[in-house]
C-alpha cells in the first residue's frame, strides 16, 4: 500500500493574471527521493514557494501527512514537518556555524525567541551539523565558508527543526564535481534516516547519479513522471527542453538527452 506524505491537487498560482501553477497535481510518498526537472520557468520554485507558505496559491489543496497547508503561515508549515532550502543559501555571516544551526533550532519551539538567554547548545544540533560533515568546522565563522559548505549549512539548519519533508531547490548549483558527489550521498543518508527529499535540480548528470523517480514539469504543470531512463526517451519532454534554448547552467535541450 502506498504511504502518501504530500498531496497536491489542482494548484493554481496567478501572478499579475499568469498562471505560473495551472492546475497541478503531484502526490510524493513517503521516504522517497524524488527530483523534480523542467525547462526555466516551469514553476518548480514557485511550486516549493506556494507549499511552504512563500506564495498563497489561487486555487487547489496541498495536504501533508493528510493535513491542509494552503493558508498556513510558513512557521506553521516549518513547524508541522516541511523545511526548504533556497538557490541562494541564507546563512548569516558573522555568526559561528554552530550558532547558524542553533539559531534555526529555536524556531522550530512555540515560544522559542532568537534573543532569549539559553544555556548550552539546543538539542540536535551537533547531530545536524555532523549529519553534512560540518561539525569540525562548528566554532569557525559561516562567512568563511565555501559556497558548497554554506548550502550544506543550510541543509543542517533545516535538518536540525527535524522536517519530514525536505525540499531542496538546486542544491548543486555552483558546486564542484567532488562537493555534488558529497550532496548526493548526504542526500541519500537524509532520506535513509526517514525524511523524505524533494530536489529541485537542472544538472542532468546528478539527476543521472542520484535519481530513481523523476517528475517534469512543463508550464506549471506536471509533464510526466517516471524513472530517469523513462523521463529521457520521452518525446514530449524531449520537445519540451528542444524547444528552449540551452541556458547558462546546461538546462538546454542536450541535458535530457
Ligand atoms: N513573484 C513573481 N512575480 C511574477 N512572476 C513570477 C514570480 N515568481 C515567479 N514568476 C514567474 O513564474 C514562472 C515560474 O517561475 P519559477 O521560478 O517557479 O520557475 P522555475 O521552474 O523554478 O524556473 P528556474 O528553473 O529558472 O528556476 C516564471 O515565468 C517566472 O517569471
Amino acid at each position: 500500500m502506498s504511504d502518501m506524505l504530500l498531496e497536491v491537487r489542482g494548484l493554481k498560482v496567478v501572478f499579475d493574471g499568469f498562471h505560473a501553477i495551472d492546475g497541478l497535481d503531484l502526490t510524493v510518498e513517503r521516504d522517497e527521493i524524488r527530483f523534480l526537472i523542467g525547462p526555466n520557468g516551469a514553476g518548480k520554485t514557485t511550486l516549493v514557494d506556494a507549499i511552504t507558505g512563500l506564495v498563497k496559491p489561487a486555487a487547489g489543496s496541498i495536504r501533508f501527512e493528510g493535513a491542509e497547508l494552503v493558508r498556513r503561515r510558513e512557521h506553521q508549515i516549518v513547524r508541522r514537518g516541511v523545511g526548504r532550502t533556497f538557490q541562494t543559501p541564507t546563512v548569516f555571516e558573522q555568526l559561528t556555524v554552530l550558532d547558524n544551526v542553533d539559531v534555526a533550532a529555536s524556531f522550530r519551539m512555540r515560544f522559542g525567541s532568537l534573543l532569549r538567554q539559553r544555556r548550552g547548545t539546543s538539542p540536535g544540533v551537533l547531530d545536524a551539523l555532523r549529519a553534512v560533515g560540518l561539525d569540525e568546522l562548528a566554532d569557525a565563522n559561516a562567512g568563511v565558508l565555501s559556497h558548497g559548505q554554506r548550502q550544506w549549512l543550510e541543509v543542517a539548519m533545516v535538518l536540525v527543526q527535524g522536517p519530514r519533508l525536505l525540499l531542496l531547490d538546486e542544491p548543486v548549483a555552483g558546486m564542484t564535481g567532488d562537493e555534488r558527489t558529497r550532496t548526493g550521498e548526504l542526500i541519500e543518508r537524509i532520506a535513509a534516516e526517514g525524511t523524505t527529499v524533494l530536489v529541485i535540480e537542472h544538472d542532468m548528470d546528478f539527476v543521472r547519479r542520484f535519481a530513481t523517480r523523476v517528475t517534469v514539469m512543463h508550464e506549471g504543470r506536471i509533464l510526466t513522471e517516471g524513472t530517469v531512463g523513462e523521463v529521457q526517451q520521452d518525446e514530449t519532454v524531449r520537445e519540451v527542453y528542444l524547444g528552449r534554448p540551452r541556458d547558462a547552467r546546461g538546462a538546454g535541450a542536450e541535458a535530457v538527452a
